[in-house]
């Protein structure tokens, strides 16, 4: 590479982190920070053990309990065995190793993708990886992070180096901004509706554009955070004074001097000028809508003030059939307004958009009102701290006055691995990141909504275009 080849940011991580190349091989990585959780890690273990191989560097690797940990009062024991196996087993395997868990009573516990960048683990430049899809979310902080699977998460710990071939390059520009009332999720949600849940395989999308220079740290990780959903290895975004910001005096982020030399070398982390993306796509912001998803894929998704699409109007079978199926598993007939859907659940939370900004846009819809009489709302924190300034805020109050159930933080029904379930046939309004079949317990329905969406459909009873929401003072 000569030196002055123009590099986009993703380039330039890489290459940051290239320890070992062989002519078309795949590159060996190293990795920053390794991120655990209950589910993905037993086996990865099982294989240190009987490799004989300790973990290589403790100190880059932090584990947390989020899948299966229950979400009710947790002085109690988990009532669940397979939930309270993993979490044993991953406490076991954390002290035997000697890796840092914020386990189910620590005051850092919560979902992975939460924690890493609130605790300051996660900040520019870092390759982080961690056994799970959503690690795309880091790259809000122009982080390459990406999920691995177990035998990854194996040879990770092991070697603190991972074996990845190149991927290519996509920008995804987001052109002016946003209309009041529309979100990072409905940004989100509208680029994959538009552009289809394979269009970026393979890729790494940097987003870019007036919109996203916009939004807020904890915005621009709703964004990448669904990068997955568009098929991509990971999302980024350029770090700015923002980025720098939301970094200060977090606890691992560097501290005083050594923060403000990290912030020169951060700011280093931009595309230059010139440097040429594999791919590239363009939407613009005024385009978009409150978005609600009526079928069983993320890119099955319309404007709240759309209606149920007719598979007639597909423009080929294999669109036709795909629309037919899910609106027979979403029981969803053709033609009906979307606002005119009725709801019977209501889930708040996730690692798309379970932060508190999250918390804050849902409660200050909710403030005042009740939840609608055949509906259940649960709102739960995407961590500890999540919790704790919400309490702080009184918005705990809001939502139970409401008539929202309060929950614990963890990953709850975003995919149902504890006890927070959809029963067969329930329809859910829900701030996650995935809709597909039994996604929130079998038979169970999914509709992706931003934070204020939910909130609205969970007082009205159906959906609602919150552009229209009248807010009570
Ligand atoms: C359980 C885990 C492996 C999974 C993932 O990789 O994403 C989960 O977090 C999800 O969101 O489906
Ligand atoms: S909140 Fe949902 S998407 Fe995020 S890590 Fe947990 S299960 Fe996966």
């Amino acid at each position: 590479m000569s030196a002055n080849k123009k590099r986009t940011m993703f380039e330039k991580i890489w290459d940051a982190h290239v320890i070992h190349q062989e002519d078309n091989k795949p590159s060996i990585l190293y990795i920053d920070l390794h991120l655990i959780h209950e589910v993905t890690s037993p086996q990865a273990f099982d294989g240190l053990r009987m490799h004989n191989r300790k973990v290589r560097r403790p100190d880059r690797t932090f584990a947390t309990v989020d899948h299966n940990i229950p979400t009710t009062d947790r002085s109690k024991p988990v009532e669940d065995p397979i939930s309270a196996k993993q979490m044993d087993t991953l406490t076991r395997n954390c002290q035997e190793f000697g890796i840092t868990l914020a386990d189910i009573h620590s005051p850092d516990q919560g979902i992975v993708h939460v924690i890493g960048p609130e605790l300051g683990l996660t900040s520019p430049g870092k390759t982080i990886v961690c056994g799970d899809s959503h690690t795309s979310t880091h790259g809000a902080f122009g982080a390459l992070a990406f999920g691995i699977g177990t035998s990854e998460v194996e040879h990770v710990l092991a070697t603190q180096c991972l074996s990845q071939a190149k991927p290519k390059t996509m920008e995804v520009r987001v052109n002016g901004p946003l209309q009041a009332g529309v979100t990072a999720k409905d940004l989100i949600l509208a680029i994959i509706a538009k552009f289809g849940t394979d269009f970026a395989t393979g890729t790494v999308i940097e987003y870019t554009g007036e919109a996203i220079r916009n939004l807020s740290m904890e915005e621009r990780m709703t964004v990448c955070n669904m990068s997955i959903e568009a098929g991509a290895r990971a999302g980024l975004i350029a770090p700015d004074a923002v980025t720098f910001e939301y970094l200060r005096g977090r606890r691992f982020a560097p501290q005083g001097e050594a923060f403000e030399r990290a912030v020169e070398q951060w700011k280093q982390l931009v595309t230059d000028e010139g440097a040429d993306y594999d791919f590239r796509v363009e939407i613009n912001a005024d385009e978009i809508a409150p978005q609600v998803t009526w079928g069983t894929s993320p890119g099955m998704g319309a404007n709240v003030t759309d209606a149920v699409p007719n598979p007639a109007d597909c423009e080929n079978e294999n669109d036709r059939k795909a629309t037919q199926n899910a609106l027979s598993y979403m029981g969803l007939e053709p033609g009906t307004p979307l606002e005119e859907v009725k709801i019977d659940r209501v889930f708040i939370g996730s690692c798309t958009n379970g932060r508190i900004e999250d918390l804050r846009a849902a409660a200050s819809i909710a403030k005042g009102y009740k939840v609608a009489s055949h509906v259940n709302a649960m709102v739960v924190p995407g961590s500890n701290k999540v919790k704790q300034q919400a309490e702080a805020e009184g918005l705990d109050k809001i939502f139970t006055e409401a008539g929202f159930e309060w929950r614990e933080p963890g990953c709850s029904m975003c995919l149902a691995m504890n006890p927070d379930v959809l029963q067969p046939g329930e329809r859910c309004a829900s701030t996650s990141n995935r809709n597909f079949e039994g996604r929130q317990g079998r038979g169970g329905r999914t509709h992706l909504v931003s934070p204020q969406m939910a909130a609205a459909a969970a007082i009205k009873g159906h959906f609602y275009d919150v552009r229209n929401w009248v807010v009570n003072k």
